[in-house]
């Protein structure tokens, strides 16, 4: 549907001329003759721009009519696109109404070119403040979504250490490296820093380093500009400069190109980039937050990481110990994923029996806390009655470990694929120490391909 302008004049020869006009070019219009009449519809009706007249009564050229009206029209709409229309000679009733929040201003008598152009540039305008508006409500949300439902538990002396250390840290500007297995939270207590900083009002924008093809590194990154290479048909916005005044986090640093870990050095260090394709030198400020299961003291000696890069990163080197070594955490944790998934399902929760307690303490937990988060949302969908039991939790106890669950069973393994390949890929990492490279070198499988499934 067309766009709906409404258009106020006290001349009646005015008010059919611009109708005409606007019809012709395509608009719906809406007539109003005085104040009054404009305020009511603008009530009544969603119009999406206001062309208008500032004087109404017979004989008056001050314009205060029209000004008076500006200003109700903002006390209650700040986005609503006006144009004032006045007489000759009333450069000081522009500025005015400019002052008051008109978009823009055309004298009359008017030349059509002109007013068509300045109206389609303020409806382009209104959509493009409409569009942003929307993308930072859905921003706002994601972000309260991903903040909002995950209570942080710590119970065990090493747990409640951590979480002292990392609220010591959060407040200040360091830069943070989170170094530990997969599964133990790294992401999460990057989001729990970010939320206790002074950024904590701005985004946190994540980025997994092991999901950036080394092709497109760069544009990823720094963004790149309309024409910067074949398949640029538009700018993008790189990382960097979407979590400019906020914070960045770099996942699985390890796994960044040797090729570009120098310029991601160089921007660290001078806080400065360019776009792929423009030489134009852009400035950012960012609280910089990475995380790896890999040791990257290893990886300098191995001379697959820039040592460098390493003095950038690891101001403070902040280690979360695998849930095996914090087993106090371990029924806490249990029960706050029941917690959360009785509420997702809306349903009562469920307790653990005293063997099945035991089961989860003695267990070795490759996976870590992601592990028995699955553990604890299969376990709830499983469970016959209000008690979760052995039973429920899909392990084999006598061995204690994950990749014996599936080994030493003789029956034949009837799950789904699915279910299957993230057990498979769950094995994998608790074998190669967590190494999600080697992982996927065992499994025949690129990095990105074993990402993608890791995600999934
Ligand atoms: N202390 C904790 N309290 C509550 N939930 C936790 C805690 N630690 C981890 N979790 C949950 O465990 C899951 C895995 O955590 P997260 O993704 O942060 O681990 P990670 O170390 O970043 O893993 P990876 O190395 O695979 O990226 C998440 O759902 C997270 O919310």
């Amino acid at each position: 549907m067309s766009e709906l302008l409404l258009i106020a004049d006290d001349d009646p020869g005015v008010l059919s001329a611009l109708g005409l006009l606007m019809k012709a070019e395509g608009y719906q219009t809406i007539m109003a003759s005085s104040p009054k009449e404009v305020l009511t519809i603008l009530a009544q009706r969603d119009v999406q721009l206001l062309l208008m007249d500032l004087n109404y009564s017979r004989d008056t050229t001050s314009g205060e009519e029209g000004l008076q009206l500006l200003q109700r029209i903002r006390q209650q709409d700040d986005c609503l696109p006006i144009v004032v229309m006045s007489g000759w000679g009333s450069i000081d009733v522009a500025v005015a109404s400019m002052r008051l929040g008109a978009n823009d201003f055309i004298q009359k008598p008017w030349e059509n070119d002109r007013l068509m152009a300045i109206v389609q540039n303020q409806l382009k305008l209104a959509g493009i403040q409409r569009h942003s508006q929307k993308l930072s409500g859905h921003n706002q949300l994601l972000q309260a979504e991903l903040s909002g439902d995950t209570q942080m538990v710590a119970e065990s002396a090493s747990g409640k250490e951590l979480m002292a250390l990392i609220q010591q840290v959060a407040v200040t500007d360091a830069s943070i490296l989170l170094t530990g297995e997969n599964g133990t939270g790294k992401s999460l207590y990057a989001r729990y820093i970010h939320d206790l900083s002074h950024r904590n009002q701005t985004p946190l924008v994540s980025v997994n380093m092991g999901a950036v093809t080394e092709s497109l590194f760069e544009s990823e990154m720094f963004g790149h500009v309309k024409g910067a290479f074949t398949d640029a048909k538009a700018a993008r916005i790189g990382r960097f400069e979407l979590a400019d005044q906020g914070t960045l986090f770099l996942d699985e640093i390890a796994n960044t190109p040797y090729s570009q870990q120098g310029k991601l050095l160089r921007v660290l260090e001078d806080s400065q980039f360019e776009k792929v394709g423009s030489s134009k030198t852009q400035q950012v400020n960012i609280r910089l937050i990475c995380a790896t299961n890999a040791d990257l003291g290893e990886a300098v000696r191995l001379g697959t990481f820039r040592k460098d890069l390493l003095y950038r990163l690891n101001t403070v080197e902040i280690q979360i110990p695998p849930l095996r070594q914090r087993k106090e955490d371990i029924l806490p944790l249990a029960m706050a994923f029941l917690d959360k998934v009785a509420r997702k399902y809306n349903q009562p929760r469920l307790s653990i029996d005293s063997a099945a307690q035991h089961t989860l303490q003695t267990y070795a937990w490759p996976g870590n806390v992601r592990e028995l988060q699955h553990m604890m949302e299969r376990a709830h969908i499983l469970c016959r009655s209000g008690k979760i039991g052995p039973q429920d939790l899909g392990l084999n106890t006598t061995a204690g470990t994950a990749d014996n669950a599936i080994a030493g069973n003789n029956e034949p393994d009837l799950r789904c694929l699915e279910v299957i390949e993230a057990e498979l890929i769950r094995q994998r990492l608790a074998y190669f120490d967590g190494n999600a490279i080697r992982a996927a070198e065992s499994l025949g499988l690129s990095r990105s391909a074993f990402y993608r499934r890791l995600e999934k």
